[in-house]
């Protein structure tokens, strides 16, 4: 499926908050869709869509401006996801992500998997998986990866009780592995450990729908408080994307 163009305005608000070159470090941008009631999906397990097609053409428009895309494995269990860009700029050549997939455990399998289809007819990247070094890879699964240009990335995941110290570790990897920049979509886990990181994320990208998900659904809902800076917000024909970038401390009114 190709996706309509993007609004027009969309490019300037969304300017100052895509990557930017530095030197020596990946460059984050955390970015979701969420309903007013703060879920990404309407249930554990299930993909809920929540973007209109003119939000979901911007994710697309910020997938193509990354050098990486990163879920967690909760995520790649639940959606089975593409993890492409169908965002095309007539003329010009398609520009995908790598997906990188933090899979510690070795839960996922890349054979079966959506993301395998879209690696070999070419309308996308292979993952790149990160694994802690001391979980066994299946040879096949291994073959299939490197066959697509794809990769297990073996990490010591040696801080199990401290999710954020392990991002210290994955975001070093990520530079050591040559990408510039990484969109980070979710999941709610994630995300969750990473409104809390403020040194870690560089921008914040969140489109909001005008859906209750409900109890049931997937909470977007940090440990602790966290405010804003610099927010900008965008409306479109039915959802808000808000702009922003992580504060180092909580501030109170
Ligand atoms: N609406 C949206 O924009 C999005 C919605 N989703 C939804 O989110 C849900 C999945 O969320 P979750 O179940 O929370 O799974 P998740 O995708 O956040 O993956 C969690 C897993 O990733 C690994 N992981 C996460 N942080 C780690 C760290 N710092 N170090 C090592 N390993 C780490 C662990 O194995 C952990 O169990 C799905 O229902 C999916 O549809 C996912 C992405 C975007
Ligand atoms: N931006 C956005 N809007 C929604 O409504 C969503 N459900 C998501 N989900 C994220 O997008 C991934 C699916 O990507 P593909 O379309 O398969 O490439 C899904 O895994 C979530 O990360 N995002």
């Amino acid at each position: 499926m190709s996706l309509p163009e993007i609004p027009k305005s969309l490019i300037p608000f969304l300017q100052e908050y895509l990557p930017k070159d530095v030197p020596d470090r990946t460059v984050v941008t955390l970015t979701y869709a969420q309903s007013l009631d703060s879920r990404i999906a309407a249930k554990k397990g299930e993909q809920t869509k929540i973007s209109h097609i003119e939000t979901k053409t911007m994710t697309h428009y910020i997938r193509s401006k990354h050098d990486a895309i990163l879920v967690g494995v909760g995520t790649v269990l639940a959606d089975d996801p593409k993890l492409n860009c169908r965002f095309r700029i007539p003329g010009e050549a398609a520009s995908h992500p790598r997906p990188i997939i933090l899979d510690p455990h070795g839960k996922w399998a890349y054979s079966g998997s959506q993301l395998r289809q879209i690696a070999a007819t070419k309308q996308g990247k292979a993952p790149f998986i990160l694994i802690d070094n001391t979980t066994a890879i299946d040879p096949r699964e291994q073959q299939a990866l490197e066959d697509q240009g794809g990769r297990f990335v073996k990490l010591r995941f040696d801080n199990k009780d401290s999710p954020v110290k392990n991002w210290d570790l994955i975001l070093q990897k990520l530079n050591d592995l040559g990408i510039g920049s990484v969109m980070i979509e979710g999941g709610a886990t994630i995300i969750n450990d990473l409104l809390t990181a403020p040194k870690l994320v560089d921008s914040l990208i969140i489109t909001i729908g005008p859906t209750f998900l409900g109890k049931e659904g997937v909470e977007v809902s940090p440990i602790s408080q966290v405010s804003l800076k610099e927010p900008k917000w965008w409306q479109g024909t039915q959802d808000v994307v808000l702009c922003a970038r992580l504060n180092l401390f909580y501030t109170s009114i």
